[in-house]
């Protein structure tokens, strides 16, 4: 039997963090090795310690860490990869374009996966906008996307992603963002015509789907050659 993967959870203490706690034991190849967190937060939903982000270069050692936390505590935990050699598998949106330039950079000595949604239906749905921007030449392309109130970023990752395959399609998409009650995430991708319309709606209704995405990311690419992933290139 092959050891266990370690991993590292970073912005433990947020809404995507305990999601992954939760679920970490739908995938028995995983084991906890820290979880990180700001010191104001002792003690997560599942009464696990968090190790304290002021001491991460003292965590315990971990094959590949999952970051879902914020632009500014990026770069520290990529470096950390970094420098310990270990896979990382990020959905922190909102980054500036130096800090992917980072990633990027980094993806010559590790393994890295970033991705702006973990759903499968987001991926489905980045397929479908590019082809519908390439069939539809000259109609408008609006992308809408509803998040909780919560959300700092704006417009969100996906939707940004979602107008780069608009774009790879030939189409010059325009963004607005509403910020609504605990709306988890909805990215509406409308191609507007001469008398028709056509809508494309993905609906996410809980966090699990993206955290069940990243354990899955996280599964597959600890161990992996250095390098820039996609998460289509780790689906089963
Ligand atoms: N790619 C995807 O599929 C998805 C991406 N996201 C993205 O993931 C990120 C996190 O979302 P969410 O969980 O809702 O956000 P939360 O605000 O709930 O969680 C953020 C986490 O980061 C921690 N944090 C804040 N500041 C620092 C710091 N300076 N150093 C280290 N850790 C810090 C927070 O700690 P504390 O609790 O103390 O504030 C918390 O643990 C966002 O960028 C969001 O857009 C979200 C869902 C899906
Ligand atoms: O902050 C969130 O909640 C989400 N963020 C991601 C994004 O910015 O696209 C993914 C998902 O929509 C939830």
């Amino acid at each position: 039997m092959n050891a266990p993967i370690r991993v590292l959870i970073h912005g433990a203490s947020g809404r995507m963090g305990q999601t992954l706690l939760r679920l970490m034991a739908e995938q028995p190849s995983l084991t906890l090795a820290a979880a990180v967190a700001p010191p104001v937060a002792e003690t997560g939903l599942l009464g696990q310690p968090f190790h304290p982000v002021a001491e991460l270069d003292a965590a315990p050692d971990f094959d590949v860490a999952i970051d879902f936390s914020l632009p500014v505590a990026f770069d520290g935990i990529l470096a950390l990869c970094a420098k310990r050699r270990t896979a990382f598998v990020s959905g922190t949106t909102g980054l500036a374009s130096q800090q992917r330039a980072v990633l990027q950079a980094a993806s010559v000595q590790i393994p890295v996966l970033w991705a702006s949604n973990f759903s499968l239906g987001v991926a489905v749905l980045e397929d479908l906008v590019e082809r519908a921007a390439r069939t539809l030449s000259g109609w408008d392309c609006d992308i809408v996307e509803s998040h909780h109130t919560r959300k700092l970023d704006a417009p969100s990752g996906t939707a940004l992603t979602l107008g780069a395959a608009a774009g790879r399609g030939g189409a010059d998409p325009r963004y607005a963002s509403l910020r609504a009650g605990d709306i988890v995430g909805e990215h509406l991708v409308q191609f507007a015509g001469q008398g028709e319309r056509i809508e494309l709606i993905h609906r996410a209704t809980n966090r699990d789907i993206f955290a069940r995405g990243a354990l899955h990311a996280a599964a597959r690419l600890a161990g992996r050659d250095p390098g820039a992933y996609r998460l289509r290139d780790l689906l089963d």
